[in-house]
């Protein structure tokens, strides 16, 4: 057995710990790993798999300690929107190192395989979601979006009087899988509007909708606000009401989970529909993005209470490829000197070429405009990245003065980005 007095090897010394593709036999094992490093039961993991398969097993990855699985991950195929279209992405998931062999390089030589692998598939980049901000860094990801959770009190919940609002749409209110197919149709319109959605697989809305009892937490079932126009669906919003009462007065809780609409009448009517919940003394709104109408559309926006918070982050896998395969709001032809310690493939310099035909990077022995590392990009990549701060916080260096801003005019967009997908 891996013994507790083994040492392991040390973190940067050669291929440390052997890391093989895993398989739909062994999940059992490797979610037993997974959940122990996230602290939550196996039995619910394979409950969840069970009833709603997303596990793509060609791309587990495990770690190994003689015969022992200590470590594991996995990559989901996803469609990512980003400036430009929607293109392949690898989604990083189920990361856990057993907690006896932490710290000694496991995560590491996962990284380095998953990375190699995630290339060999011609994704050009991986995201995912971190538990912690300080774990990927390192390993060349960068926080790509920044959204927030929201709470509004009910006495602040009003909208102003000008806001739109359209007497032919009509609220539903229902079970949601009775709307299911609106729903997704209405996610995925949406979805390939916004930077940084992803296409939400079968399985994961299957675990969404089906409103598990450890999901409720103390609310009420999961309902879905569903906006009808006269010739079809227009948004939705799914949330549950927690019901409390203190000293005998009602105290409750609308809580949404997400909010998604078609055309701002429909966003507006939802947001009222929510708002005006019997007994709920207040609504907490859950993913939005950094510009949601929402703080426009308060009488009073100073009472809407927002935790900021990094959402998506991005790596660029194949440099080259992951820049071109973006758009640009500005020309732009400069020179990047970039480091990346664990896909060393992507270090080195590249002459970045974007106008209105497309963008091209190619190596280049030119002298660089801008040195930063990959990780940088990837927090630039959906277009809210200030590359200018990076400078004045000393991580990245400009050679050519102001190059920084340009890269930054070139690569931001309009509308933030929004992930409402937690993988
Ligand atoms: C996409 C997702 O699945 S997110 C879920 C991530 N998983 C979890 O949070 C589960 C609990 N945590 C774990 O299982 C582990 O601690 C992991 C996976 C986060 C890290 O695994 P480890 O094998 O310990 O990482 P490894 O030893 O390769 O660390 C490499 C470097 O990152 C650093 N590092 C690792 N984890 C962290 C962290 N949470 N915070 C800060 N630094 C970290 C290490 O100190 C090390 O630095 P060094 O090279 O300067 O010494």
């Amino acid at each position: 057995m891996a013994g507790a007095h083994h040492h392991g090897p040390p973190h940067d010394d050669g291929p440390a710990w052997t890391v093989r593709g895993s398989t739909q036999e062994e999940y059992p094992e490797f979610a037993a790993v997974f959940a122990e490093a996230i602290g939550m039961p196996a039995q619910e993991l394979l409950d969840v798999e069970r009833d709603f398969p997303s596990a793509e097993y060609d791309r587990s990855l495990v770690a190994l300690d003689g015969e022992r699985i200590v470590g594991t991950t996995m990559a989901y195929s996803l469609t990512l929107s980003v400036p430009g279209g929607p293109r392949r992405a690898a989604g990083i998931t189920d990361v856990g190192v057993w907690p006896t062999h932490r710290r000694r390089g496991v995560l590491s030589a996962l990284m380095r395989r998953q990375l190699a692998d995630i290339r060999e598939r011609g994704e050009k980049t991986a995201v995912l979601w971190s538990s912690e901000g300080g774990i990927y860094g390192r390993f060349g990801y960068g926080p790509a979006i920044q959204q927030f959770h929201a709470t509004v009190q009910r006495a602040h919940a009003v909208l102003r009087p000008d806001a739109p609002r359209d007497r032919a749409l009509t609220v539903e209110l229902t079970d949601p899988g009775a709307v299911r197919g609106e729903i997704e149709e209405l996610h995925r319109r949406a979805a390939s509007l916004r930077n940084g959605q992803v296409l939400r697989k079968t399985g994961w809305w299957g675990q969404l909708l089906h409103d598990a009892e450890r999901d409720r937490r103390g609310a009420g079932p999961l309902r879905a606000a569903l906006v009808r126009g006269p010739d079809r669906a227009e948004g939705y919003a799914l949330y549950r009401v927690l019901h409390k009462w203190e000293d005998g007065m009602p105290r409750g809780e609308v809580r949404a989970k997400e909010v998604v609409a078609a055309a701002p009448a429909a966003r507006v009517a939802l947001y009222e529909h929510l708002f005006s919940r019997d007994l709920a003394t207040g609504t907490f709104l859950g993913n939005l993005a950094e510009d949601d109408i929402l703080t426009t559309l308060l009488v009073n926006p100073r009472h809407l209470a927002r935790t900021a918070f990094d959402s998506l982050w991005v790596r660029l896998v194949d440099l080259p490829g992951a820049l071109a395969e973006r758009s640009y709001a500005t020309p732009l032809d400069t020179v990047l000197e970039v480091t990346d310690r664990f896909a060393p493939w992507n270090a080195g310099r590249w002459r970045l070429a974007a106008d209105a035909s497309g963008a091209r990077a190619e190596a280049t022995d030119a002298a660089p405009d801008l040195a930063l590392d990959v990780s940088h990009l990837g927090s630039a990549y959906l277009g809210r990245g200030p590359l200018t701060a990076l400078v004045d916080a000393g991580l990245a260096t400009e050679h050519t003065p102001g190059a920084a801003a340009r890269l930054d005019t070139a690569m931001h967009v309009p509308r933030a980005p929004l992930c409402d997908t937690d993988f």
